[in-house]
């Protein structure tokens, strides 16, 4: 691990993973996962192509996310996230996971914004095999296929995340290079649909309101999909307070670091903060109000097992360098991380009845 390369970074790398199903040589495979590892240790994210999820299926997968935001406010409901942090599935109606309210005093833009009386609403998504968190989904004939098409993603986002631990495990030259993959069957994974509405660009600008504020994700690493809207950004691990922007890249994965495996490598991987805020300024309408278009992401959390164990790795303690967690479970951690997060009775969605 000490060997890995250490210089600043000035971007988000980009890591090409077309070689990593057929190397040519043995140490084609070794290249890249090094270079990703690099990567987890420098920056905490980087963008990778030509990964497993085909761009036709990325389509089709924004498709079906359009399609669910655009149903009316009732529709959504009929999937609505359970009171509570316990269960992380369905519906979070905009205010439901952290509220924030758009103030304005022009009387159409404050019609336009009261049925978005928050910055972003999500759908979550697991393993129809986790009992611990049972999927919330909506009636099928709401959105027909919805449900046979998000099961699906899952798994090929899962496949996906096997080979990127993979990848990271290798690229550290752990003894057992699958140490990490074995804690993660891929039943504890979360499948994200996010959208942001358009929201007034003054109101991120002067922080009256955040699409999403700084934050480390829980899990071992997250994939992140996102529009060409734009707006995600990630702090320096260098220049602490200081965040880069990342740019777009059509059909990449933007890959993280999460707290888990941060702890389970003693830091030497690093969860770094990241937000969403402001899109570059051609994204923002040049009315008064400057509103911003809407963006959709899809981010898609990996997660160890329920029952994992999360004891610091040998390999990455020294004497010098001692453990600096103690060994957690999961299903604890993660109970501890959502109850911050969701409120134990929810507050009501706005209807178009009220
Ligand atoms: O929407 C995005 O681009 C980021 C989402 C995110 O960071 C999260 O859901 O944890
Ligand atoms: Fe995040």
């Amino acid at each position: 691990m000490g060997s890995v390369e250490e210089k600043p970074p000035v971007s988000i790398p980009v890591i090409d993973f077309s070689k990593w199903d057929n190397p040519s040589t043995p140490s084609e495979r070794v290249a890249i996962a090094k270079e990703l590892a690099s990567a987890c240790h420098n920056v905490g994210f980087v963008s990778i192509i030509n990964h497993g999820v085909s761009p036709a299926l990325l389509e089709e997968a924004f498709g079906w996310s359009k399609k669910l935001f655009d149903l009316e406010t009732e529709q959504k409901m009929k999937a609505p996230h359970p009171d509570g942090p316990t269960v992380h599935r369905g519906y979070s109606w905009p205010g439901l996971e952290k509220v924030s309210q758009v103030i304005s005093s022009d009387a159409e833009v404050g019609e336009k914004l009261r049925a978005v009386t928050d910055c972003k609403e999500s759908y979550e998504i697991g393993s129809e095999e986790n009992d611990e968190q049972p999927n919330v989904w909506l009636p099928e004939e709401v959105l027909p296929g919805f449900r046979e098409f998000m099961t699906d993603f899952y798994w090929t986002c899962s496949q996906t995340s096997q080979e990127i631990l993979k990848a990271i495990g290798l690229g550290m030259n752990l003894q057992d290079p699958d140490f990490i993959l074995k804690f993660h069957s891929g039943h504890n994974n979360q499948l994200r649909l996010l959208h942001y509405p358009p929201i007034p660009a003054a109101q991120l600008e002067n922080e009256l309101s955040a699409r999403m504020p700084a934050h480390s994700d829980w899990g071992s690493i997250t994939m992140l999909f996102q529009d060409d809207c734009g707006g995600l950004e990630v702090e320096n691990q260098h220049v602490p307070g200081e965040f880069i922007k990342v740019t777009p890249l059509k059909n990449a994965i933007v890959m993280n670091i999460g707290d888990l495996l941060m702890r389970w490598s003693n830091d030497w991987l690093k969860s770094t903060l990241h937000r969403v805020t402001l899109p570059p300024a051609s994204d923002r309408f040049t009315g008064e109000e400057r509103m911003t278009r809407a963006r959709y992401s899809i981010p898609y959390f990996i997660s160890p097992d329920i029952d994992a164990r999360i004891e610091v790795m040998p390999e990455c303690a020294t004497e010098g360098n001692p453990i600096k967690y103690e060994p957690v479970v999961q299903r604890e951690y993660r109970l501890m991380r959502a109850k911050l997060q969701y409120p134990e009775k929810a507050p009501q969605a706005v209807t178009a009845s009220g």
